[in-house]
């Protein structure tokens, strides 16, 4: 029970109708986002949106636009100094990037919202109470469904100097917390000659026939590996025409397993498969690693068990369907943020049950239906947030938590995967 009961209840009343009283403006950010979705490192659209929203909508915030990459900010309230002796340094995150073709099909918009109504309720309910010693940080984080902002951030220094870090992410049902697998994606490009197919075909060289033993080696090694290993892929380039045997082909892949440590397992098992179907064609292989790779996250359950409690106190019924809860879903760039500083990646419902990455979840995300959620995840993700403010005990075991959750994955990493698949 935290000492400090009475103001902290008050306080969370406070964040809440902060929020509810921004509702209308947070509905337009979100608007705007999702009717002008950009795709990862071009978000510009989105980018001014946000900046503007909290440098001339909202009132306090030093705003840093272009933060470390063009199309990240940084808003900031509270002391300087950010995390140092006695000041908490809390951050909430937004991302805001779309998918192609698809616009918002993963609700990057809600993202957004959810990050900024929790920052305005979080920030108006310390900023009640003076004594509270608390930097709070609104992250603006592009490129999560390509290429991993977050990652980049993390290298530039951004998080330096959080205590706890805050996202919530739409899905199908509410969770404080769902696996993520960790993932590494490449690019494979063959490098043939061209022929005439019919006239002097044995003169090519063909890049087609490279890739499709690649598909294949792939298709095949899927049989062997862990069932919450993940390989998945498309062949970009296929060539140019059939009378012209393909002197370039180029495949893009995901590979996918639920720890960072066994990445480099199905790394060089792929590899096999990339450069035995060069050697059985004579084609030149190239294999391009992303700049990025993506981590598992970092569970915390202390920040989970909190989020849990402040939803179900505002109406949320938490998903207790284990195949939702143990399923791997996707991969996400706050995993590496969960290695770096303790934070909660919770997941919310937006009132459909349509599934992420499909056009009827690009409508989902866009409708009224889903701003109650939105704003009601908001409040739970502030409400933590206080939680952790005014119980220095529960910062400290947010922070021990983390810390042995980390030492457990880096020994994980060092020491590699203890069954046989580390053979590879
Ligand atoms: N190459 C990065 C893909 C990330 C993507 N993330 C998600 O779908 C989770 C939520 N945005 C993925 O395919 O897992």
């Amino acid at each position: 029970m935290c000492e400090r009961a009475g103001l902290l209840a008050e306080l969370k009343h406070g964040a809440g109708c902060r929020i509810d009283e921004a509702a209308e403006k947070l509905h337009r950010l979100s608007q705007d986002i999702w009717s002008c979705p950009e795709l990862a490192y071009d978000e510009r659209k989105a980018h001014d949106r946000l900046v503007a929203f909290f440098s001339q909508e909202e009132e306090g915030w030093k705003v840093d636009s272009h933060f470390k990459l063009d199309t990240a900010f940084r808003a900031t309230w509270g002391p300087g100094g950010g995390g140092e002796g006695d000041v908490v340094s809390v951050a909430f995150l937004c991302e805001y990037d779309a998918l192609p073709g698809i616009g918002h099909a993963c609700g990057h918009n809600l993202i957004a919202e959810v990050g900024a109504a929790a920052a305005l309720g979080f920030k108006a309910a310390v900023e009640k109470s003076s004594k509270l010693p608390v930097r709070v940080t609104v992250l603006g984080t592009p490129a999560e469904e390509d290429g991993g902002g977050k990652i980049d951030l993390i290298r530039e220094g951004a998080f330096d100097g959080l205590d706890v870090v805050f996202m919530a992410h739409p899905l199908q049902d509410d969770a404080p917390f769902l696996p993520h697998v960790a993932e590494h994606d490449v690019t494979v490009k063959y490098h043939g000659k061209a022929s005439h197919a019919s006239a002097y075909p044995w003169e090519g060289v063909n890049a087609l026939d490279a890739a499709v033993l690649c598909y294949n080696n792939l298709s095949v090694l899927r049989q062997q590996i862990k069932p919450d290993w993940r390989i998945h892929g498309i062949i970009k380039h296929g060539g140019v025409k059939p009378n012209i045997i393909p002197a370039y082909t180029e495949l893009e892949y995901y590979l996918r397993t639920p720890s960072r440590a066994e990445l480099p397992v199905i790394k060089a098992k792929a590899e096999m498969c990339f450069r035995s179907a060069a050697m059985a064609t004579g084609c030149e292989v190239e294999v391009e690693y992303a700049r990025n790779a993506f981590d598992n996250i970092l569970r915390n359950r202390t920040l989970e068990d909190l989020y849990e409690e402040n939803g179900k106190a505002l109406g949320m019924e938490f998903t207790t369907d284990e195949e939702v809860l143990t399923n791997a879903s996707g991969s996400t760039d706050f995993g590496n943020v969960s290695f770096v500083v303790p934070g909660i990646h919770s997941y919310f419902y937006i009132g459909s049950k349509a599934l992420s990455h499909t056009e009827e979840y690009t409508v989902a995300a866009g409708d009224q239906k889903a701003q109650f959620y939105t704003l009601r995840t908001a409040k739970a993700l502030a409400m933590t947030a206080l939680d952790v403010l005014l119980c220095p005990d529960l910062l400290q075991r947010v922070k021990d938590e983390f810390t042995e959750a980390k030492l457990k994955e880096d020994r994980l990493l060092k020491d590699g995967p203890t069954d046989n698949t580390k053979n590879a």
